[in-house]
């Protein structure tokens, strides 16, 4: 369970004081899949890069499974963030020089890469569709095929929560439909927690659940 209670978040931009997120409170419930959607600058990715302890609130809180994100050290928090927390970003972020199945690794690379790990990471790669891509590199990669490396990297640590920014939105509507149906598919074998912010409201289905962001302030929580 995510429990975000009235948090705040304020930018500086010269002498300017820019509020992002004015009080937002939500729970989202392990295993849902929620979507935060809203106008351009209301403050999407503010609220998903605090959920993804990328940033701190200026004041509220922010628990996942009971780990207080707001009371943890800079050390504590990166090492949280390490650990428990997939990303998924629009331009797919991976290394260009290394291959798929090195992308997927990297999580785990400083740390050094066990023979079962090496596995795990194969196996996910065959769940994404990618069983013959596994020693290209990005460039080789259609942009679908690179958002699948990315799925994988984000779920080779077993997250608690899969965060994902605009996860199709360089990506044509049939491409996008089936970057969805294999990050569904994934999260419901899993039970893994799944935020998304999108602009695109047709990925929504019915049981989702809804934050509706306008002007830094939740509109909606179902
Ligand atoms: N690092 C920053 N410094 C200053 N202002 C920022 C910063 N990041 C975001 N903002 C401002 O905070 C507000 C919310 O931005 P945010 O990126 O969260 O919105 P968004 O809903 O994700 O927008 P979009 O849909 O266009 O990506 C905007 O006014 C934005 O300009």
């Amino acid at each position: 369970m995510i429990d975000v209670v009235d948090v705040i978040k304020t930018y500086r931009r010269g002498e300017q004081r820019v509020e992002a997120l004015r009080g937002i409170s939500c729970q989202i419930p392990r295993g849902a899949c929620a979507f935060i959607v809203g106008p351009s600058g209301s403050g999407k990715s503010t609220l998903l890069y605090l959920l993804g302890a990328l940033d701190r609130p200026a004041g509220g809180s922010i628990r996942i499974d009971g780990a207080d994100l707001t009371g943890m050290s800079e050390a504590d928090l990166n090492a949280y963030r390490r650990d428990h927390i997939g990303f998924i970003f629009q331009s797919f972020n991976l290394i260009g020089n290394l291959t798929a199945l090195e992308n997927v690794l990297i999580p785990f690379l400083p740390r050094g890469v066990s023979a079962s790990l090496r596995d795990r990471a194969e196996a996910l790669l065959d769940e994404v569709g990618l069983s013959d891509r596994k020693h290209h590199r990005p460039r080789q990669l259609s942009g679908g095929e690179q958002q699948r490396v990315a799925i994988a990297r984000a779920l080779i640590k077993d997250p608690v929560l899969v965060l994902a920014d605009e996860p199709t939105g360089e990506l044509d509507s049939k491409t996008g439909d089936e970057i969805y149906r294999i990050l569904r598919r994934l999260q419901t074998e899993r039970a893994t927690t799944l935020v998304v912010v999108t602009h695109d409201r047709r990925f929504i289905r019915p049981d989702d659940l809804v934050l509706e962001i306008q002007d830094g302030q939740l509109l909606t929580d179902s």
